[in-house]
């Protein structure tokens, strides 16, 4: 679904992304580790078609992003660290706008059940986005992805400056939405939230991925360990 093949940016003689080679299936959650500059941004970057590979091709679907970037749009959610929204329209009104851009027109009642699922409270969907916390502005994000039926899902650092509550909820959604098929890539500082949610977890230094690790087979207190060795 997601695929990497020697994918690789410089700026320059700086290599942000090394020949990353990565294939992520639907229904898996892969998680990127590694410090500030590692290269996750990057990594995301190149999967949304934001910026172009110096070398080696990033595809969607068997579909090369840099060479098709409008058609990848069709499979694709992206949550930034900061979901960028409407600030003068409702939770409801965000949804319904970014729902029908990508061609789908849902009743009023179908937007509440999105939101639902995406555990915003009844009583949020017809406030104004100006007031609602990161936590409540994620959830939209979540919605807008399932509304949009994507089948991939970026997330880049979708836990940070949330609350433990808050975090959770958002570690069971997009568990949810693996269940259901969808492929996650997500980069993140959390190691624990990393260790609970994604089925694998990549560790990046300077551009390189240098170690994949299936989830299930190591602690929280092991992936620490590894995390710190590597970087
Ligand atoms: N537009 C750019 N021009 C020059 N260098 C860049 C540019 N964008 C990123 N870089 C460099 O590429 C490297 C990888 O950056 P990237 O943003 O992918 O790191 P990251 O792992 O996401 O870090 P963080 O955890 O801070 O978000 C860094 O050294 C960064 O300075």
């Amino acid at each position: 679904m997601l695929e990497a093949k020697n994918l690789t940016k410089r700026y320059g003689s700086h290599t942000a992304l090394n020949k990353l080679n990565l294939s992520i299936q639907p229904g898996e959650i892969f998680a990127l580790l590694g410090q500030n500059g590692a290269g996750k941004t990057t990594t995301i970057n190149l999967f949304l078609g934001f910026i172009e590979p110096t070398e080696g091709s990033a595809s969607i679907n068997g579909i090369s992003v840099a060479e098709n970037p409008q058609e990848i749009k069709k499979y694709l959610a992206y949550i930034p660290e900061t979901v960028m929204l409407y600030p003068n329209l409702t939770g409801l009104e965000n949804l319904e706008y970014f729902s029908s851009l990508a061609g789908f027109d849902y009743s009023k009642k179908e937007l509440g059940g999105l939101l639902t699922t995406a555990g915003l409270q009844a009583q949020a969907f017809d406030q104004r986005l100006a007031g609602y916390s990161k936590g409540m502005r994620q959830k939209v994000g979540i919605a807008i992805a399932v509304a949009k039926k994507a089948k991939v899902l970026l997330l880049d650092e979708p836990t940070s400056g949330l609350d433990p509550k808050a975090s959770n909820e958002f570690s069971q959604i997009i568990q949810s939405l693996a269940a259901n098929g969808t492929a996650i890539l997500m980069a993140t500082h959390d190691i624990f939230r990393a260790k609970e949610v994604a089925s694998r977890i990549g560790i990046m230094k300077e551009g390189n991925l240098e170690s994949v690790i299936d989830a299930s087979m190591i602690s929280a207190n092991e992936l620490e360990s590894l995390y710190l060795k590597t970087v």
